[in-house]
């Protein structure tokens, strides 16, 4: 057992259910922690094969719940209250943990787990690729966690252990509760981190090319040089950054960047906020999934099919190391679905 993991897991059997981007880091790290994994997945998915490749025991997952102590839930989270409802809830011991990565079935009721379990969270900060490659160096993804129900008197301690256990207690662990997780991380990702950012890459590199410039260059200027500065970020936030860029981009930092971002995408961050809170959102993206995601193919396409694309898939080509360390994606997301 690594000294980093405590023991409060260690004569557990831990059921991860599913091996994509968070399940197959969690599987792995754990297993390294010294810990007891079985995967559940459905058999003859395409994860089945590939999780036994790298050396699990793999069950279907109402096999895998029946002898654990503690069930990962870390299936998309739209799949996840069939999944309960099917595998989970007439499989999992009295007393016995259920754990999330995100909140959102609990949260928005979606899942309603049975009184007789702990039911915890413990959401890493960042994709499941980094979760792996951070343990692999020997550090972790920041992980914030929260109790839900606790029956055993050990919830708390089961998530810390479990967040050690994937390399989360080596970073930064801060507690939470489930509605806290869950709006927030549906704020980021969707007006900073995936929707915010990539909008925002698109829109100067549209300006830039319908202004007449090489779309090469408005590529390298709006998306690739991106890293570089959101690595100042990482490492020591806007003032790093401001540390090493030029007097002249700090000026145009000053009086540009709030004519671009300015209130009025405040407010509407506030009303992303508010369909947040109030659950339309979550309503929203539940009738797009049952119904076959009609939408989100259309928004997905486009994405793809954006010029930015052609153009940064050519560049690319040409620039191999940019592959050589970089994370894969662990799974095609919602391949099962339409
Ligand atoms: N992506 C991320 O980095 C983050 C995700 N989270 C949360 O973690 C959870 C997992 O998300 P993520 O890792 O993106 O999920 P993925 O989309 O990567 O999950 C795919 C995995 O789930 C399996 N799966 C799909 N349907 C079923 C099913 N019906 N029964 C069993 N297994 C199934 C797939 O198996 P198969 O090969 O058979 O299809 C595959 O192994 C979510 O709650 C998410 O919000 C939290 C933090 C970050
Ligand atoms: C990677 C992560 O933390 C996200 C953005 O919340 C997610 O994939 O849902
Ligand atoms: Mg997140
Ligand atoms: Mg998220």
């Amino acid at each position: 057992m690594s000294s980093s993991t405590n023991d409060t897991l260690a004569k557990a059997r831990i059921a991860v259910l599913g091996y994509g981007s968070q399940g197959r880091a969690h599987a792995l790290n754990l297993r390294d922690s010294g810990l007891d994994v079985v995967v559940g997945l459905r058999k003859g998915g395409p994860s089945w094969e590939k999780a036994r490749a790298e050396g699990f025991a793999v069950a279907e997952p109402g096999e895998a719940v029946k002898g654990a102590d503690l069930v990962a839930v870390l299936t998309p989270d739209m799949v996840q209250p069939r999944l309960y409802r099917e595998s989970i809830e007439p499989n999992i011991r009295p007393g016995a943990a259920l754990l999330f990565a995100h909140g959102f079935n609990v949260h928005f009721q979606q899942i309603d787990p049975r009184k007789d379990i702990d039911v915890i969270l413990v959401a890493p900060k960042g994709p499941g690729a980094l979760v792996r490659t951070e343990y692999e160096r020997g550090r972790g993804v920041p992980c914030i966690w929260a109790v839900h129900q606790d029956v055993s008197g050990q919830a708390e301690a089961k998530a810390h252990a479990y967040a050690d256990g994937i390399g989360g207690g080596r970073a930064m662990l801060i507690k939470t509760d489930f509605k806290e997780e869950t709006e927030t991380d549906l704020f980021g990702e969707q007006a900073v981190l995936c929707g915010g950012a990539s909008s925002l890459v698109q829109a100067g590199f549209e300006t830039l090319v319908e202004a007449g410039y090489q779309p090469e260059i408005a590529y390298y200027e709006v998306l690739h040089e991106l890293k570089l500065i959101v690595d100042l970020f990482y490492e020591g936030g806007i003032t790093r950054m401001l540390e090493f860029v030029s007097e002249t981009a700090q000026y145009g930092d000053y009086v540009s960047g709030p004519r671009v971002i300015d209130a009025g995408v405040k407010e509407r961050m506030k009303g992303v906020l508010k369909d947040i809170q109030d659950g339309t959102f979550a309503r929203n993206w539940t009738a797009e999934y049952n119904a076959g995601l009609p939408n989100y193919k259309k928004f997905k396409q486009a994405d793809l099919e954006h010029p930015i694309e052609q153009v940064g898939a050519k560049l690319r080509a040409r620039m191999p190391w940019l592959q050589a360390n970089a994370p894969k994606p662990a799974a095609e997301p919602l391949k099962k679905v339409g």
